[in-house]
């Protein structure tokens, strides 16, 4: 049974690692069978009503799903080793259903000509990318996405408790992942009424997200996770804002 819960891990990882390369292409309009801009555009109304539809698909997975009072009902249904690699499964097959299912709405929103401008924006696209797969790696890849869960079970270990962690980019900004992904999504040479509903709603999206993760992270790391909210910002990377203490000591 653990042999199957790690090879169900591994399959659902694998199957995570091909939907992340793709959104990659997806947003950037890399060559991919489909993009966000890609397509015949059809009627506008129906188009925006299943954008939609598919963006609001992918939030309520996330966001229920991600609830420990989801996890703690679904655990009794799914085993708890594969909860996380369920997860990450059911996260993927949503953003499958966008991809193959995304209407492109035309209309230019802006069309930067100048080449620096060109270059910049894709640099920052691909900037973007790369903080959020280091930001994986220091909170702990793995975890993130199931497959120390089911190689914790097979080697018949207990999972380690959560951790609270701020490493490198963490001190800069509480959510760097999610900074990654706005830098993604907001960075184009060229941007369509498509690819601005899909920035303006997953924009809301990590904001709503923010505000139901920190209000679980609070729950579990208490006082150490309120001072860490107090001295370092949200989303955008500012100066460290001064501790309690050094304020104190300052003022003497
Ligand atoms: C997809 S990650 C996003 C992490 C973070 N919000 C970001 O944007 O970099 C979500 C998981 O990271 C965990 N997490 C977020 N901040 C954390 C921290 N400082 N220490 C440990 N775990 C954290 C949350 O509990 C959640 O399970």
């Amino acid at each position: 049974m653990a042999i199957a819960s790690l090879f169900y891990g591994i399959v659902a990882y694998l199957i995570f690692l091909a939907t992340f390369l793709y959104a990659i292409a997806f947003v950037g309009n890399l060559p991919v069978p489909k993009t966000i801009d890609g397509g015949a555009a059809g009627s506008f109304p129906a188009a925006l009503v299943i954008d939609v539809l598919l963006l609001g698909l992918f939030a309520i997975q996330h966001s229920v799903m991600a609830r420990p009072a989801f996890k703690r009902a679904w655990t009794r249904i799914v085993p708890d080793a594969i909860e996380r690699s369920t997860y990450v499964l059911f996260a993927s097959l949503a953003l499958i259903m966008l991809y193959w299912q995304w209407q492109p709405l035309a209309g230019l929103v802006w069309s930067v000509q100048n080449q620096a401008g060109v270059l910049g924006l894709q640099a920052i696209f691909w900037l973007g990318w790369g903080v959020v797969l280091i930001g994986t790696f220091l909170i702990n890849h793995f975890e993130l996405f199931g497959l120390q869960q089911v190689y914790a079970h097979v080697v018949g270990k207990p999972n380690p408790p959560a951790a609270f962690k701020a490493p490198s980019m963490y001190k800069w900004v509480r959510h760097p992942i999610y900074f990654g992904f706005l830098l993604a999504f907001w960075a184009t040479p060229t941007m369509t009424l498509g690819h601005l509903l899909f920035a303006v709603a997953t924009t809301g999206y990590i904001l709503i997200g923010i505000w139901f993760e920190e209000r679980d992270l609070v729950v579990t790391f208490g006082e150490q996770y309120r001072r860490y909210r107090r001295e370092v910002s949200m989303l955008i990377p500012l100066p460290r804002k001064r501790t309690e203490v050094e304020r104190l000591a300052r003022e003497g």
